[in-house]
């Protein structure tokens, strides 16, 4: 894909306005999808819908349009059960230690990660050469490969939502273990393991937040006017 092409009639379409309905369906998904660790029911996700779910993921934007992301499907429950065993010990020999002892109570109630109750986990990866060293938009951050497949996961969480189907993201484990168990190359990076499954109920609110663990920030105290600290302009737009 190197030789230079016009752009053609056709290749530009009308990018007019979402319906009432269509709008109140997309953020009705964005504000109702949740980290889900305990509420999974077990049946299994069809293959088609599994497909659905990462053909959304593969359409996220992706610097130089790089599509860096491949997507491990994880059904087998013994090496599930490895993984489990790696946060397990993530939790006990490095997380619970870095916790400020106050709240090392309310860290062990807390439920983290539902990698055996879901039916499969999907480890998604980021290949840093598939564009080859630095492809465009790279030069200056060559981190945008990550932030890439990150913005994949994003799609696969809120296209999972409108399935149905429950996604919980589980960071505390150690990328090298997870490569040893799943066989991952070394120049592939590990972006992302997710416990999937569908679910009938879900917090209205993260759960963390339920449990008093943290709470919305006001996005007031977030958004800044033309420079960093400034709000200048609030209220007079
Ligand atoms: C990169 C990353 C990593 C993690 C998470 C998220 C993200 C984006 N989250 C889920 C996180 O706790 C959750 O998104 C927030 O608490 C907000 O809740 P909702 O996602 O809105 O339900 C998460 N949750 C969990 O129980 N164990 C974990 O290891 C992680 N790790």
């Amino acid at each position: 894909m190197s030789a230079e092409k016009p752009v053609e009639n056709g290749d530009l379409a009308a990018a007019g306005p979402f319906s009432q309905d269509e709008r109140e369906a997309v953020y009705r998904a964005i504000y109702s999808r949740r980290d889900v660790r305990n509420e999974f029911l077990g049946d299994e996700v069809p293959r088609e819908v599994l497909m659905r779910i990462l053909d959304a993921a593969h359409h996220a934007p992706s610097v130089g349009f790089m599509q860096p992301w491949n997507f491990i499907i994880i059904k087998d429950r013994a090496v599930r059960q490895r993984v489990s065993e790696a946060f397990s010990r993530s939790v006990k020999e490095e997380e619970e230690a870095a916790i400020e002892p106050a709240r090392r109570g309310l860290y062990r109630n807390l439920k983290l990660e539902g990698i055996l109750k879901s039916p499969l986990n999907i480890c998604v990866t980021c290949d840093r050469a598939r564009m080859g060293r630095t492809g465009l938009g790279r030069s200056q951050q060559p981190e945008t490969d990550l932030l890439s497949t990150a913005c994949a996961v994003q799609n696969l969480w809120l296209a999972a939502r409108v399935e149905g189907v429950g996604v919980g993201w589980v960071s505390i484990l150690k990328p090298d273990e997870l490569r040893s168990i799943l066989g991952v190359p070394e120049h592939i990076a590990i972006v992302a393991y997710l416990c999937v499954g569908y679910v009938d109920r879900a917090y209205v609110r993260p759960e963390l937040e339920v449990r008093n663990w943290a709470r919305r920030l006001p996005l007031d105290e977030l958004v800044f006017d033309d420079r960093w600290g400034e709000r200048a302009h609030r209220g007079s737009d």
